[in-house]
């Protein structure tokens, strides 16, 4: 169940109001989501694709890394936004200024964003899962047109 903690130093006229606020908490049963973005450049290639796309071509993909969780922590969160984005960037890292269809997973898997996003899901959840806190969606944009989410 979640509660919001008073912080140290505060009044003690606050503690009518959190405990209002905890009751709505618990009762609600709601989750946190929080998202932070990434982004990497890169080329690839779409094998068995009939169209432009199996030609050689690049990206400017952009990443939107989700996390959910129930639980706050004394300071009142579920996780760090920087250790979200200091997974994620570490993971975008990997793929950046890359010819994907070289890189693995990416050499026998088509890199295409369905593909993608499953890569960063694993990447992310080995990262940043604990029991508080999962990584449950992660969206791929491949251009400001087109993307995909691949939710748990
Ligand atoms: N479901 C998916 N469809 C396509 C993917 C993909 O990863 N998953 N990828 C591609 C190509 O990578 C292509 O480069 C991107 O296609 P698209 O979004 O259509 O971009 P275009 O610039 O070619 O858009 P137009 O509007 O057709 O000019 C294709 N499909
Ligand atoms: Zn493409």
């Amino acid at each position: 169940m979640n509660t919001i903690a008073p912080q140290a130093d505060a009044s003690s006229a606050l503690e009518p109001i959190l405990d209002r606020l905890n009751k709505q908490l618990a009762a609600s049963n709601g989750q946190f989501c929080l998202s932070v973005t990434v982004d990497f450049a890169a080329a690839h290639q779409l094998h068995g694709y009939e169209g432009n796309c199996a030609r050689l071509h690049g990206h400017n993909w952009k990443i939107i890394v989700e996390v959910t969780g129930q639980k706050l922590d004394d300071v009142g969160m579920v996780i760090d936004f920087k250790a979200m984005k200091k997974a994620a960037r570490a993971a975008a890292k990997t793929l950046d200024h890359q010819f994907l269809n070289q890189i693995e997973p990416f050499d026998r898997i088509n890199p295409t964003a369905e593909h993608i996003a499953v890569w960063f899901f694993v990447e992310l959840g080995r990262m940043l899962n604990q029991p508080n806190a999962r990584v449950s969606a992660i969206t791929v944009w491949e251009n400001d047109y087109s993307a995909v989410t691949y939710r748990a």
